[in-house]
């Protein structure tokens, strides 16, 4: 879809600014500052000292200490979300109202009515709105797909991914930090690419229907700290994940079809390998040899020095495959440039889908 306004998408260097200054803000803005034609002009931050610590360490000129002055600066072209997911639907609503293109952080949304709410107020505006689920820009991800489209495995029956760690149980929902991944991937998997937009189809009618779920919330906060859920796709499909932030896994996906297999091993979120094993005759003994496939991060993106109070240091990536944000943030460049509302990469239908699946598990979780 293309963008009907404006000159600024035309300029060939595309300004950025970053909203929060955490951990993958950190992670983030060294990339940014490795992508060509990209600047980084802004931070904004709770506070001028955090604004002015962020924007010293890493040389961005203009340090505001709220978000509402870094979204409302004319020369910012794209408002990068990296504030706590909670936050995420107020801090785009604000860039979006300053006129500003987004890309943010997982999850945009709790659930799939208040993603629509940002996706209508972004589309309203002309202006390109990207779920930063960052996955589905790494090319094994697309080799992925290639794999199961060619028939290799045969006819693809089921998926599986879990995604447990344990850090942060009780401060935010499992489902929406971890469990994301797991739900994009069957998506991917199960369904695969689906350009259309949100409004285009009735996702209801024809999505993905939770068949179980079960749910363990943290004592104190109440929030749902391990979830595994099962779940039909189209096409008698069946998904399962789970995904935790109170204990471990190994952080896998496999996909399943009726002459062989295709496993992603850890960091499947953000893959960087993937493995193809067939059956090649009846009986456990004939499964060919296992055929790997590998995707090499860019070597030209590497964790960058920085000189904080006068003392030189290296913090490098707080997250592992960082180097991969360039995947997602040279196609946000790629469709603001072109003036594209949305990326064909992970469309507004699914986004909006997925966001309705998460829902639909807390609910059926919660029975
Ligand atoms: N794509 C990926 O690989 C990853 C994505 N994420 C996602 O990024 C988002 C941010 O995560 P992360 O960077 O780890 O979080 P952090 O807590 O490290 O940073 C969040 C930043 O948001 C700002 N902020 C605004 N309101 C609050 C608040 N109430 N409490 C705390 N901080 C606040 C702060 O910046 P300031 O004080 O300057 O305003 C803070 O530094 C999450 O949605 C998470 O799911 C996280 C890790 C990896
Ligand atoms: O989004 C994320 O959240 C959890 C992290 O451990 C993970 O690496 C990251 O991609």
């Amino acid at each position: 879809m293309m963008m009907s306004v404006s000159d600024p998408t035309s300029r060939t260097v595309v300004r950025w600014a970053i909203m929060g200054t955490g951990s993958i803000a950190n992670d983030m803005v060294q990339i940014l500052k490795q992508l060509p034609n990209t600047e980084v002009i802004a931070v904004g931050s709770r506070s001028v000292d955090g604004a002015k610590r962020f924007g010293d360490r890493w040389g961005i000129p203009r340090k505001y200490g709220s978000y509402e002055e870094a979204a409302s600066d004319k020369d910012v072209d794209i408002c990068y979300i990296a504030t706590p997911s909670m936050r995420h639907p107020q801090d785009c609503l604000l860039a979006i109202q300053c006129g500003k293109a987004v890309l943010c952080e997982k999850c945009m949304a709790p659930d799939d009515i208040v993603a629509k709410e940002v996706l209508d107020a972004a589309k309203a505006s002309n202006l390109l709105f990207v779920h930063g689920v960052w996955s589905r820009f790494f090319p094994a991800m697309k080799k992925i797909r290639e794999i199961i489209d060619s028939g290799e495995i045969g006819t693809v029956r089921s998926a599986r991914a879990s995604f447990c760690q344990n850090d942060g149980a009780g401060s935010c929902s499992a489902l929406l930090e971890t469990g994301i991944y797991c739900a994009q991937f069957l998506q991917w998997a199960l369904e695969g690419p689906d350009t259309t937009s949100y409004d285009d189809t009735d996702i209801a009618a024809k999505g993905p229907i939770v068949r179980g779920a079960c749910q363990v919330l943290h004592d104190e906060t109440g929030l749902d700290e391990h979830v595994t859920a099962i779940i039909e796709f189209p096409g008698k499909k069946i998904g399962s994940f789970e995904c935790s932030l109170a204990h471990c896994s190994n952080r896998s996906a496999t996909i399943y079809g009726s002459e062989g297999v295709i496993d992603v091993p850890f960091p499947f979120w953000c893959p960087t390998k993937v493995t193809v094993t067939r059956m090649t005759g009846l009986g456990s003994q004939q499964w060919s040899e296992p055929v790997v496939h590998e995707f090499p991060l860019p070597s030209n993106i590497v964790a960058l020095s920085t000189e904080c109070d006068g003392t030189e240091e290296k913090p490098g990536f707080n997250f592992v495959n960082s180097q991969g944000l360039a995947y997602e943030s040279e196609e946000v460049n790629r469709c603001f440039r072109e003036r594209r509302m949305e990326t064909p990469s992970f469309s507004s239908h699914q986004c909006i889908e997925i966001l309705r699946l998460i829902s639909d598990i807390r609910k059926y979780a919660s029975k």
